[in-house]
């Protein structure tokens, strides 16, 4: 039987880089950046969570279920990760970040096969140079982990990820997969290239 798979969207980050507009709802093209990722995710996951710290009844609208960091203090991204490992009761969780709209079409299948190939506990997305540390497939028990980690003070990612058996998938084959979306200079010059 095919696993179940959640997919939670990182979009709980203040955004400052952004002139500090949640970086989900910014309008990219005619669509709020989160339905970008959003559409490259719909068919390759069983649910779509979205993680927010504000705007909630934003996110709402398109019925997705929204929820918040466990801890209100903008601890970075682990705190949405462990908050969705926490809620999820699927068999794994598929981790990407809100401003990546170019995401692959085959970035589950892809990270689930290197997973189970290489017995691993998780497997990280590269774009063939760099590790993407908020494109991750995680199994749910890493979540006491993860916890220990934070509440150790620690906030680097891929700190927390070597210590566990993590498996690296190369898409280097799709070199804007993972375009990354800070500042409204980068918003306008992708969206000029989509237009195109
Ligand atoms: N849940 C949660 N997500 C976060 C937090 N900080 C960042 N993120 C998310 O992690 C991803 C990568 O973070 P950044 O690109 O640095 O986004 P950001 O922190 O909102 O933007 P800057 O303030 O410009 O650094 C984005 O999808 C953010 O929404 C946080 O404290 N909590
Ligand atoms: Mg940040």
């Amino acid at each position: 039987m095919a696993p179940q798979i959640d997919a939670v969207i990182l979009a709980g980050g203040m955004a400052r880089r952004m002139g500090g507009n949640d970086k989900g709802l910014v309008d990219l093209n005619g669509q709020a950046m989160i339905c970008h990722t959003i559409n490259k995710l719909s068919t390759q996951v069983d649910q779509i969570l979205i993680n927010a710290n504000r705007n909630q009844a934003q996110y709402e609208q398109w019925g997705y279920t929204v929820f918040s960091d466990q801890d209100s203090g903008y601890l970075g991204p682990l705190a949405g990760m462990v908050t969705a490992l926490k809620q999820t009761q699927a068999d794994y969780l598929l981790v990407v970040p809100c401003d990546c709209p170019m995401l692959p079409t085959d970035l589950t299948a892809r990270l689930l096969a290197a997973l189970e190939q290489q017995q691993a506990d998780l497997a990280v997305a590269s774009d063939g140079e760099y590790e993407q540390p908020v494109v991750l497939l995680l199994k749910p028990h890493l979540a006491a982990s993860m916890q220990a980690f934070l509440d150790a003070g620690e906030r680097k990612i891929d700190f927390w990820y070597r210590q566990h058996k993590v498996a690296v998938e190369s898409f280097a084959d799709q070199p804007n997969a993972f375009v990354n979306i800070n500042t409204p200079e980068q918003k306008q010059q992708l969206a000029t290239q989509i237009a195109k």
